[in-house]
């Protein structure tokens, strides 16, 4: 089964993922990437010239898609768990992690970012304190299960999810 890692831009999905993926010898997707690839333009430039709604609607193609892999490791974007239809693939398709990080440990972690269109405002702190309240409460619904992954280095949060994976595992019905 694939492995999805969802959280807030920063939280290190797109990093833990590559590694995890690497451990477990199995293919890497970042939806984000594959995305880009689509388009032939960065996510920054196609949402200045088309929007958010519209980059929605591709995302959700790929999310859609990317969920049928048989094995692999998925890192999704950060808001890919606004649309319901993607929630419900990632919790029915694939076993899915929340990486959960403070606003606080995301502004220092992206402060010089120039990356992520939506931190591109006057108060970035602000603004990741307001989509972790709106967002929180998805990225648990659609979680099995979760990571605080505050203080731990990448490899420390790639020992930890494959440990929950192992109990995870064991303590499922056969
Ligand atoms: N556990 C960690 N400790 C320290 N730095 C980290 C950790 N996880 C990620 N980082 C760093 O934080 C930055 C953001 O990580 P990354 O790009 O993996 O986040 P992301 O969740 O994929 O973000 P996005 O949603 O924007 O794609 C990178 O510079 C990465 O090296
Ligand atoms: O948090 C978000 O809404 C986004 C996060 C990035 O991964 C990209 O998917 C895009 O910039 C939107
Ligand atoms: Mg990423």
């Amino acid at each position: 089964m694939t492995i999805s890692l969802i959280g807030l831009p920063g939280s290190g999905k797109t990093t833990v993922g590559r590694q995890l993926s690497r451990r477990l010898q199995v293919p890497f997707f970042d939806s984000d990437a594959v995305i880009e690839q689509q388009l032939g333009c960065s996510i920054s430039e196609f949402f200045e010239r088309e929007g958010e709604e519209r980059f929605r609607d591709i995302e959700a193609r790929v999310i859609d898609e990317l969920t049928q892999v048989p094995e692999g490791v998925l890192s999704t974007g950060g808001g890919a768990v606004l649309r319901p239809e993607n929630r419900a693939h990632l919790h029915a398709r694939t076993q899915v992690i929340y990486l959960n990080s403070s606003p606080d440990d995301l502004f220092r972690r992206l402060r010089h970012d120039k990356n992520r269109p939506l931190l591109q405002v006057a108060d970035p702190l602000g603004r990741l304190r307001e989509l972790y309240f709106q967002r929180d409460p998805f990225y648990r619904e659609t979680a099995h299960f979760q990571v605080a992954t505050g203080r731990p280095s990448v490899s420390s949060l790639v020992n930890m999810i494959l440990m929950q994976l192992e109990l995870g595992g064991r303590a499922a019905p056969s």
